[in-house]
């Protein structure tokens, strides 16, 4: 712990130095009357001098790597998922990897100090190749994460992404990657009734192209058992860290009202974003 506080401290963690800049939340992030938006809303102005500083949080399953990789193209900053630099770790049969396969198949999560080493590289390295700007997928999911995060720079807005429980375990026994391409898909569908006032939600399946179909690998912590423990992981950590940015103003709380078709161009409205994609087509 003390080599975190020591990184975290230093002008040099996560690479950025001082190339951090600062920035007035309150200002950026007015409220929005968009009807999924609960908290302290969001109203985005295109940082005219650095790239966006964005979090995705939410339960596992809820898609924030299909949605965060999205923006993350539209917007032209990396989409960095901690849980994706686990996976690589995991698959370099580096000195850490056994240490973390326990970890991951029994659902817990990696130490603070791992999971900020390994994030802390991916920045480094990112900056290497003239990245700027990011959004972070997963990270941070204790406080003591987001408090490192915060000492050593401004996060714009953090997205809470939102969808009933029982979605969340089909969406994550659905999750199929192609091997090849490395494109996610999901083949569950979902169809669940509204009640006691709460709408119903449907998801039609993501099916892969005819190519990838032969390719789709499962994670192998989506078994139903690690889901479980994954998703009652998150609920217990997840609670100060949405207070925490809740109490900051830059929570966004938004229920996805359905799949992709849906929900892609209602969160590009709250986010104040659903002309941007003609604007820069516009000047390109
Ligand atoms: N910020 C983090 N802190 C600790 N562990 C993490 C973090 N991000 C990812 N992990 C580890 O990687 C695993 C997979 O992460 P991720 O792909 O984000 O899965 P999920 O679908 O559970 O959100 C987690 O179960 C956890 O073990």
């Amino acid at each position: 712990m003390a080599r975190i506080v020591r990184v975290a401290r230093s002008s040099s963690f996560f690479g950025y130095g001082n190339r951090f800049y600062s920035t007035s939340a309150e200002a950026s992030h007015a409220s929005s009357p968009s009807p999924f938006l609960h908290g302290g809303g969001a109203r985005r102005d295109v940082a005219k001098d650095r790239n966006v500083q964005w979090v995705f949080l939410g339960c596992p399953g809820v898609g924030k790597g299909t949605y965060a990789s999205r923006l993350s193209t539209l917007l032209g900053v990396p989409h960095i998922a901690t849980g994706d630099l686990v996976r690589e770790e995991l698959a370099s049969s580096g000195p850490l990897s056994q240490k973390l396969s326990e970890i991951v198949n029994q659902g817990k999560l990696v130490s603070d100090e791992i999971i900020v080493d390994l994030l802390s590289k991916r920045l480094e390295a990112g900056e290497a190749k003239g990245e700027s700007g990011f959004i972070l997928d997963g990270f941070p999911r204790t406080m003591r994460q987001a408090e490192i995060l915060g000492d050593v720079t401004d996060i714009d807005l953090v997205v809470n992404l939102k969808l009933p429980e029982e979605v969340l375990v089909d969406k994550c026994l659905g999750r199929r990657t192609c091997s090849q391409c490395g494109k996610g898909f999901n083949i569950a569908h979902i169809n669940l009734k509204g009640e006691n006032g709460k709408p119903g939600i449907s998801m039609d399946p993501l099916l892969p192209p005819p190519h990838c179909m032969s390719k789709l690998i499962t994670r192998a912590d989506d078994t139903e058992e690690v889901v479980k423990a994954r998703l009652r992981i998150y609920n217990e950590t997840s609670q100060p860290l949405e207070e925490y940015y809740r109490s900051k103003g830059k929570l966004m709380e938004f229920d996805l009202p359905g799949g992709i078709p849906e929900s892609w161009p209602r969160l590009l409205e709250a986010l104040r974003l659903d002309d941007y994609e003609e604007k820069q087509s516009a000047v390109a």
